[in-house]
């Protein structure tokens, strides 16, 4: 490791020492949580507690209130009913800057189009560490280096971000989450716009980030492939309420697949890894047995 990247990750470290003391390892916990859009019920009685260092997925079908429940859990949208902690605290108790010096989101698009640079996009997750003049106590400079040369942006720095393939612009999105250091992200289906290289390299970099600095990830996917493969802990959510929630083994199996998803799927034990996988099935086939 060079002197730069050395010095980097000593601010990453950094980070992570400076977040406050735990009680019980919970950073985030959802208590009764319910929603609803008008007379539509999203969300009932949500309970769900988020560890210091723990990737929590969440999977369930379309329109089961995935979205809705990770914009609750990033304050961009109030409950109905009930509350979000982060650090034993209200979620509302927090100042704007405060909280995304803890947590940072990341939506499907998150970065519009505008016409700044690739490293100026990036240079904007310090926001919440400038004063009101728009600069900082220390250099992040040599940070933003580092994080561009980890995510293979350096040749990208100048170019305009309108001027990006989708993927491109996620993993601008992904350096720029990385640039505010947050302790806790919470990512909306990340991976949707992706190649398999770019899924499989977006997940292996939260990985490492996640180990390296005790950070904690709460992602909605889609792919339960991929859930079960990078996920410490899964919650099925069905119809607004939480079905289940535990190990990959736990969640990741046939019955949950027909009562959730109502799709038959085989389950297997991946060769490499110790997790489970899912082999999907032609409806025909069951049928025939
Ligand atoms: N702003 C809104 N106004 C009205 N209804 C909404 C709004 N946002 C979501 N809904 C409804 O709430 C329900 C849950 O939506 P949500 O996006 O949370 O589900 P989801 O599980 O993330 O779905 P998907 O997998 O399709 O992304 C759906 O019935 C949706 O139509």
């Amino acid at each position: 490791m060079t002197m730069t990247e050395q010095k980097s990750m000593n601010h990453f470290v950094q980070m992570a020492d400076a977040r406050p003391a735990l009680q019980g390892g919970v950073i985030l916990s959802a208590q009764a949580i319910s929603h609803g859009y008008g007379k539509l019920p999203v969300l009932q009685d949500i309970s769900l507690e988020i560890h210091k260092g723990e990737w929590l997925g969440i999977i369930g079908p379309n329109g089961s209130g995935k979205s809705t429940l990770l914009s609750i859990l990033s304050r961009a949208e109030q409950p109905t009913s009930g509350e979000v902690q982060l650090y034993d605290r209200p979620l509302g108790a927090y100042k704007r800057k405060e909280l995304s010096r803890l947590m940072a989101v990341l939506q499907q698009e998150t970065i519009p189009p505008l016409h700044y640079s690739v490293r100026e996009v990036v240079e904007m997750g310090r926001f919440p560490y400038q004063s009101w003049w728009g600069t900082e106590n220390e250099d992040s400079g040599p940070f933003i280096d580092h994080i561009m040369e980890r995510l293979q942006l350096e040749q990208l720095a100048d170019r305009r971000i309108d001027r990006l393939s989708g993927g491109q612009r996620q993993r601008v999105a992904l350096a720029k989450l990385m640039a505010q250091s947050p302790s806790i992200i919470l990512l909306d289906e990340p991976t949707t716009y992706l190649d398999i290289h770019y899924q499989m390299q977006f997940m292996d970099i939260i990985r490492n980030w996640q180990q390296e600095c005790g950070l904690t990830v709460v992602s909605v996917l889609h792919d339960l492939n991929l859930a079960a493969l990078y996920c410490d802990r899964i919650a099925v959510l069905n119809e607004g309420i939480i079905h289940g929630q535990g190990s990959a083994e736990e969640m990741i199996t046939r019955e949950c697949f027909e009562q959730v998803f109502h799709v038959h799927a085989e389950i297997v034990d991946h060769p490499k890894v110790n997790r489970p996988q899912v082999l999907l099935c032609p409806e025909e086939l069951y049928k025939a047995d």
